[in-house]
């Protein structure tokens, strides 16, 4: 993908099967946003093809967008209306849409109660504070109950009791509506707890597709050593400490002070990652996982 001469996006190949909760993941600027813009039509890709519920986003009329539920980054329009009419009027555009297995659209009430605006119904989405124009966002891409739903760093702003709703409810949406579900977020927590897959993307390329599982597999295979040598300090990452630990004394003996062994954590995995793909080195010494997942229908392919 290019903007004018740039190429943001070099070689983006992921599938997702239906049902899968899938984590965009990756520093400012790494190509999270072109990626999800891309796959929901609303920007035009330069080279590559894309499949979103088998059709072509570029191509996509208005039944196919209809199966699709969006979550920006920011949205900021519609503060003169009240949260609970402008949900009704947004939800009615789903109504011809309406299949057996997908009621559209979602009650009014329910989808209140579920995003924990009840309260709220009445007032105007103008006078919402931050967190709870979040929650409304995330309402507004729910209400046509899509089969594919896309959330650009849905929880930013949210306190950590709308946070915890929140996974509870992609959760939910997941794993009783079998709802297929795309995300970017900053958090590595949060990648870890509502992920079946983590795409670490860093300089527009993917440099780890895994299991949050085999991620912390990764983790917990490798450590961090640190120590003092004459008064400088030095920091390694390994898989091997033990053998690293006795080299180095083999080495240098009483010249190695301040010796501090200790687990790496998913984060630092992930640092190393991105800091190999923005560096062009792999001393992060952590193999990239990829391959699509076999045995499963996808439901959006990218490659390019
Ligand atoms: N409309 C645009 N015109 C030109 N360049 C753009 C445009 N939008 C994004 N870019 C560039 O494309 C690259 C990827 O941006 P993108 O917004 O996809 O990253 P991101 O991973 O979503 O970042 P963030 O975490 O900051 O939201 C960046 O280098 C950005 O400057």
């Amino acid at each position: 993908m290019t903007y004018g001469s740039t190429t943001v996006l070099h070689g983006v190949n992921f599938e997702v099967a239906r049902g899968e909760v899938v984590a965009l993941l990756g520093p400012n600027g790494a190509g999270k946003s072109t990626t999800i813009e891309i796959l929901e039509g609303f920007r035009m890709r330069s080279a590559g093809d894309v499949r979103v519920l088998g059709t072509d986003p570029a191509l996509g009329d208005e039944a196919w967008r209809a199966r699709l539920g969006v979550v920006l980054q920011s949205w900021r329009d519609h503060a003169k209306w009240p949260v609970r009419a402008f949900l009704a009027h947004y939800g009615s555009l789903y109504a011809p849409y309406s299949t057996e297995r997908y009621a559209r659209p979602r009650d009014v009430d329910e989808l209140l109660d579920v995003v924990g605006l009840t309260d709220q119904a009445g007032r105007l989405v103008g006078q919402l504070s931050g967190g709870q124009r979040r929650r409304l966002d995330v309402a507004i891409g729910i209400v046509g109950r899509p089969e594919v739903l896309f959330l650009d760093e849905p929880t930013v702003g949210f306190d950590p009791e709308a946070r915890q709703d929140f996974h509870g409810l992609v959760r939910r949406l997941a794993g009783t509506e079998g709802t297929t579900i795309l995300l970017t977020t900053h958090d590595l927590d949060e990648a870890e707890k509502l992920a079946d897959r983590i795409v670490i993307l860093a300089k527009g390329r993917i440099v780890a597709d895994a299991t949050p599982q085999e991620l912390i597999r990764q983790v917990e295979n490798s450590a961090e050593v640190r120590w003092v040598q004459e008064n400088e300090p030095f920091t390694t990452s390994t898989r091997t400490p033990t053998r690293f630990v006795r080299d180095l004394f083999e080495r240098h003996g009483a010249a190695i002070d301040k010796l501090e062994v200790r687990r790496a954590t998913l984060q630092d995995t992930y640092l190393a990652m991105v800091h190999a793909a923005e560096t062009g080195r792999d001393d992060a010494g952590i193999a990239v996982l990829g391959g699509p997942r076999t045995g499963t229908q996808p439901i959006a392919e990218v490659s390019s």
